[in-house]
């Protein structure tokens, strides 16, 4: 699903610069009955279902038969750079926005009639004509102030999505002196958010961050796991843990919020639940379990946030066996192995 891709994965963003994405199924007693719609299961579709019959032929199947669980359009990877100045101080964003829609109807899809539709090109428009007047205060602020004027200016918008994502500038210091109008690029995390509106529903936020990669060179081992005749992971009670940081987590209906100050705040919490006191760290019996901490601190501290998912795409460095050079090697030289994919989703109880 390409809108799946576009939201709600990490590692999907930015494929296509215009979307489409329909799905349909067979309704009433034809095939796939009763599996429809856990088949195309997804959080936009169950919370505002659109369907529409039609009757006309496509091949042998009638269009009457078919129901349309989703129909949703967009423009994606708008990029542009907000710059705001105060005095001779100047303050930079540069982000990349997604805005989808879904229409009260989808008459364009069923019969080419493409009158209820808004252009992508306009949606565009629309988005960077925002950023010039209201500017980007929070990026948070940014993407609601993109739905509601979806939902208050156009009537046939049942739905709207936004995605914004940030790209991490950071001002420059010179001697500890902030510069003026100088930004390095930092990529240490990327930051995000969503916010998505039906007609007559709640506007939700979410936020998050990804591409944060992280590593501890201790405290960290795995043992005890289930073995059989297939395992040949040895257990380890030493290693270094690894692996890039992708978290999202909602907030739920939208109030008056200081996202800035929340996001850095969350930030933070992950930052020290991966690697405990400085003095020390915290021993992780596993990357599950770190994966467990991060959302639990994070939930424990941040009371704003109603679930948070974390996926932690794992590198796993291997000690090279140096015997066969006449070397012992104590975890001096590792080689990168492989990686893999933990995600799990916690909510506030
Ligand atoms: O922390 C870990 N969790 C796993 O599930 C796993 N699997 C593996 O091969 N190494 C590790 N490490």
């Amino acid at each position: 699903m390409a809108f799946k891709s576009i939201f709600d994965s990490h590692q999907g963003f930015a494929i296509y610069n215009e979307s489409i994405s329909i799905i349909i199924g067979i309704s009433g007693n034809h095939r796939n009955k009763g599996h429809k719609h856990c088949l195309f299961h997804c959080p936009s579709i169950t919370q505002a279902p659109t369907k529409f019959h039609y009757n006309c032929d496509i091949f042998s199947l009638q269009i009457k038969d078919v129901e349309v669980l989703n129909c949703e359009y967009g423009k994606n990877t708008i990029k542009f750079l907000r710059l705001h100045t105060e005095g001779k101080k100047h303050f930079v964003k540069e982000v990349e926005v997604c805005t989808h829609l879904r229409l009260t109807s989808c008459h364009e899809y069923l019969d080419g009639n493409n009158s209820a539709v808004i252009p992508t090109d306009t949606i565009k428009n629309i988005v960077l004509v925002l950023a010039k007047k209201n500017g980007i205060s929070t990026l948070e602020q940014f993407a609601i102030d993109i739905c509601q004027h979806f939902m208050t200016t156009f009537r046939q918008v049942a739905y709207v999505k936004t995605y914004v994502q940030e790209v991490p500038w950071q001002r420059l210091q010179e001697n500890g002196v902030p510069h003026i109008h100088s930004f390095i690029y930092v990529p240490n995390g990327i930051r995000f958010c969503e916010a998505e509106q039906c007609r007559n529903g709640p506007l939700v936020v979410f936020a998050g961050i990804k591409d944060l990669k992280l590593m501890k060179t201790t405290q960290s081992g795995f043992e005890g796991f289930c073995k059989n005749e297939h395992t040949t992971l040895p257990e380890r009670k030493d290693r270094i843990l690894c692996g890039e940081l992708f978290c999202k987590w909602s907030y739920g209906e939208c109030k008056d919020f200081d996202f800035d100050c929340i996001w850095n705040k969350i930030r933070e919490c992950i930052l020290e639940a991966f690697a405990g006191p400085p003095d020390c760290g915290e021993y992780s019996p596993s990357y599950q379990k770190t994966v467990n901490c991060i959302q639990m601190h994070v939930l424990c501290k941040v009371p704003q946030v109603q679930v948070i998912e974390v996926v932690l795409n794992n590198t796993f460095y291997n000690v090279v066996d140096m015997k066969n050079l006449g070397l012992t090697n104590d975890k001096e030289v590792s080689k990168c192995s492989k990686h893999t994919c933990l995600d799990s989703r916690n909510t506030q109880p």
